[in-house]
């Protein structure tokens, strides 16, 4: 696997009344060279920590950072003009238009002026271009953020929670821009702690906890991890129906007004209830998301210790710390 950022065993403490504590804690990430990583993890987990190291904005304590293979910092000179990122929201004028922004900021970085058009037209902002900055919408200034980015047509773009505040449109046009990033061979790196808001657009992720490594890999590998697949059952008689299900060996629970049986072939389910004069009203999938997998994952989170190791436990999918 070609490999875009690696991290070994990142540490990175921060000095407050109780004494040293750790935000990353023993980290080691692999992020594939193209496509969309989502860097997910429950706020205060180390995200926006490890985005800054993996910038050379912060120190690491211990551990090694490389960025297409340079060490970071020690070597960062040497890639930084190949990483575009969004850490924090960035500055522009607002009674300028989109256009003469992003030229000034060509120019001052030395990119020629004909980059822009090019930038706006990848994040389909070329029929705005002439519009002012004030008028914008949020999600048109956060593609904005994202166009100054791409001038130095870099290889890795990391973007901290892109989506924090934007309506749904507005989440919509920053995730089709980061698709199109992913889908050119860009590497993308996007942090978030909602999971739904990067589900559709990673390739592969990573789930942090605490400053630590809950899992990681593609989203299938995250998904395949849930076990047995489960059927939500609807019919009259519960209790009966837990019986007969029960007898012919299968695993049942209650969930509201329905059973839900986890089982490999669902005509199973109605075979067996059918076998005892019990009718099925429905028989519904119970789609394993990367919610559930991400919510297993970091159950726990602010208890630490043993809630942690248990959540974890019950994802063997992808890579889960501990089980590698
Ligand atoms: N400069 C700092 N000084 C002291 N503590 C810090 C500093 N920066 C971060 N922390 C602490 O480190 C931990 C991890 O914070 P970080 O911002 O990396 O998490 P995050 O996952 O990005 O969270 P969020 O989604 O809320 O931004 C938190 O407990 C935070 O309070």
């Amino acid at each position: 696997m070609d490999v875009a950022v690696r991290t070994v065993d990142l540490r990175k403490t921060y000095l407050g009344r109780g004494g040293r504590r750790a935000a990353v804690e023993g980290l080691s990430l692999t992020v594939p060279h193209g496509g969309v990583h989502g860097f997910l993890g429950p706020n205060g987990s180390g995200k926006t920590t490890t985005i800054r190291m993996l910038l050379g904005l912060a120190r690491p304590d211990s551990g090694t950072i490389e960025v297409f293979g340079r060490a970071v910092p020690r070597e960062l000179p040497a890639v930084i003009d190949r990483v575009g990122a969004i850490v924090e929201a960035p500055k522009f004028f607002p009674t300028f238009s989109a256009g003469q922004n992003l030229r000034l900021l060509a120019a001052a970085i030395g990119v020629p002026a004909g980059r822009v058009d090019e930038v706006l037209e990848a994040t389909r902002l070329s029929d705005r271009a002439g519009d002012r900055y004030a008028g914008f919408s949020l999600g048109m200034k956060q593609r904005l953020a994202i166009a100054a980015t791409l001038l130095k047509d870099p290889d890795l773009l990391v973007f901290d929670e892109p989506t924090n505040g934007l309506d749904p449109a507005g989440i919509r046009e920053v995730r089709d821009t980061m698709r199109s990033l992913g889908a050119e061979g860009k590497t993308v790196i996007v942090s978030s702690h909602i999971l739904a808001e990067v589900e559709q657009v990673a390739d592969t992720v990573s789930i942090i906890g605490h400053g630590r490594l809950l899992a990681e890999g593609t989203v299938a590998d995250i998904l395949g991890g849930s076990g047995t697949p489960r059927v939500r059952v609807g019919v009259r008689d519960h209790d009966r129906a837990r019986q007969l299900l029960e007898a012919d060996g299968l695993a049942v629970q209650t969930e509201g007004d329905e059973l839900v049986v986890a089982v490999d072939d669902p005509s199973r389910v109605t075979r067996v209830l059918a076998g005892g004069g019990l009718y099925v009203s429905s028989l519904v999938p119970v789609r394993a998301d990367l919610e559930s997998a991400f919510l297993a994952l970091t159950a726990g989170e602010g208890l630490g210790g043993e809630a942690d190791r248990a959540a974890g436990g019950r994802m063997p999918g992808g890579r889960v710390e501990g089980a590698a």
